[in-house]
């Protein structure tokens, strides 16, 4: 059903190529959860099969299956046609079925496949968790090795696995830049008005990712009369391939579509959320940038023109009498907006606090957020915001990990915050509501199986990793 409803908000645009918009304004039913929504790549490659529910349902079921059997050449028929985190009505995964039994050949390929370890099922556990329950020592010590691995790479939310060596030191040789703008080696990736040109999810790729040109596939037109910003260079290496973003001029966007038969410029909010991870990070650096471009043509200390510098990244005022140019002038350089996102944990430790956004989608509860203030230390921006939007006191921050959120330049910092008090307060001006939820509701929200339908943001979001955290945590309190 779930999957029907999906469908249904993938429509075509209204241009003769394809195009699939999603926007979180267009979702009207309750039903329609973030989650499902973020799994639409695959959903789609099911419909062109011309698959009903009920047959991806038993196609599923088949591979969940042959995973709890450790069916080994079975399981394998699957891969490339199945999304390999699929769950079953009370979450359990592929992984967990065979961390369940023990079959420790299933486990290892299915993580060698990329499954995520950390999924839990309705009752909050893990394929470890499972596995150490059943005692199936093999399995929990492979589980638990991999574990630890990703849990070292969780420093890296979404949008912040950037591959590029950012060469700082270059921005600053413009005759180096123009070379490198012109050799055959380098890369451009496209955007118009801060609309990235993305190639859509197909066949076995399941991501949208950027379509990637040379100089030489670029007309000079857009180049010549673009806005180029130097992204960084692919390794440490100076001889390495240079990457840069190219905003090209609404006038040419009609002449870049011609430059790929799949490509499209796409609104970056949710499609930048589903694409290859080091592609977002890349997109990160490029559309913060670009829209700090655009949002500050002119000083803000005199208000003349600026001039672009730096590969995009410096703008000085062209007034020589401005006191942008004395002293520390901030102003020239792009800002980071620092904000904190926190999961505030009960006094009892039994229960953790989520709220509504009226802008959030129906039925989804996040962590609380909001920006820093000047002259504020993380806790305090921590504790000033839940007692402003919650009215809930809090006591010890914790800093868990940061996210660069690029809509257009917010850095995340996300935190786990320990209550004093337990009354709520809501500021209704900035939430819709707040409620305490108790580890069990929470692990139901996090498999999409909540009763009422709740749930939280996906794992894209930094929301998602902190509540993740917690409940992993909190496994032995079950
Ligand atoms: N991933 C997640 O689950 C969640 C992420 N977030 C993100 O966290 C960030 C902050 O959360 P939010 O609750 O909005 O923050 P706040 O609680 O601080 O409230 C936001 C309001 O504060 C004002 N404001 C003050 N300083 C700034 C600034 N530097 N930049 C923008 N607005 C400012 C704005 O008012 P006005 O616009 O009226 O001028 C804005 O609407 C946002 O980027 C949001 O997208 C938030 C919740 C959940
Ligand atoms: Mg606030
Ligand atoms: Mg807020
Ligand atoms: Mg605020
Ligand atoms: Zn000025």
């Amino acid at each position: 059903m779930i999957i029907v409803w999906a469908l249904r908000w993938i429509r075509p645009s209204s241009g003769s190529r394809a195009s699939y918009s999603l926007g979180q304004a267009q979702l009207p039913q309750p039903e329609l959860k973030f989650w499902n929504w973020c799994r639409l790549d695959w959903t789609r490659r099911y419909s062109t099969r011309k698959m009903n529910e009920t047959n991806i349902k038993q196609f599923n079921q088949k591979f969940l299956d042959a995973a709890a059997h450790g069916n080994l050449e079975d399981l394998k028929a699957f891969f490339g046609s199945v999304d390999i985190d699929v769950t079953n009505d009370r979450g359990w995964t592929a992984l967990m079925f065979a961390a369940r039994n023990g079959h420790v050949p299933i486990i290892s390929l299915l993580i060698e496949k990329g499954c995520d370890i950390q999924n839990m099922n309705a009752s909050g556990q893990t394929a470890l968790d499972i596995a150490q329950f059943w005692n199936h020592k093999e399995a929990a010590s492979i589980l638990s090795q991999h574990k630890e691995n990703v849990l070292f790479d969780q420093t890296h939310n979404y949008y912040s696995l950037n591959p590029l060596y950012r060469a700082s030191d270059l921005r600053k040789e413009e005759s180096a830049l123009q070379t490198l703008k012109k050799n055959a080696t380098s890369k451009f990736i496209l955007f118009e008005q801060q609309k990235p040109f993305l190639l859509p999810p197909e066949g076995d790729r399941r991501r949208y990712k950027f379509a990637v040109f040379s100089c030489d596939q670029l007309p000079s037109t857009l180049l010549d009369q673009g806005t180029v910003i130097f992204l960084g260079l692919e390794t440490w290496d100076p001889t390495s391939s240079a990457w840069f973003a190219l905003d090209v001029k609404k006038n040419a966007a009609e002449m870049t579509t011609q430059l790929h038969p799949n490509g499209l410029f796409v609104t970056p909010f949710p499609a930048t959320m589903q694409m290859e991870e080091t592609h977002a990070g890349i997109f990160a650096e490029a559309h913060s940038i670009l829209c700090w471009l655009e949002r500050y043509r002119f000083c803000p200390t005199c208000g003349s023109r600026q001039k672009t510098v730096e590969g995009g990244y410096k703008q000085i005022c062209i007034n020589i009498d401005c006191s942008s140019h004395k002293g520390v002038h901030n102003t020239c350089y792009p800002r980071v907006d620092p904000s904190l996102i926190m999961l505030v944990i009960s006094p009892d430790k039994k229960m953790c606090l989520l709220g509504r956004q009226k802008r959030f989608p129906p039925k989804m509860f996040s962590c609380l957020a909001g920006f820093m203030e000047p002259g504020e230390c993380i806790e305090d921006t921590c504790r000033r915001e839940v007692e402003e939007e919650s009215g809930v006191k809090v006591g010890k921050v914790d800093y868990h990990s940061s996210q660069p959120w690029p809509f257009p330049a917010t850095l995340m910092l996300g935190c786990v915050a320990y209550a004093r008090t337990e009354t709520i307060k809501v500021d209704k001006e900035e939430l819709e509501e707040a409620r305490w939820f108790p580890r069990a509701d929470v692990a139901q929200m996090m498999a999409g199986k909540h009763p009422d339908g709740l749930f939280v943001p996906p794992k894209q979001a930094i929301a998602h990793q902190l509540i993740k955290s917690w409940l992993a945590s909190s496994s032995s309190h079950l």
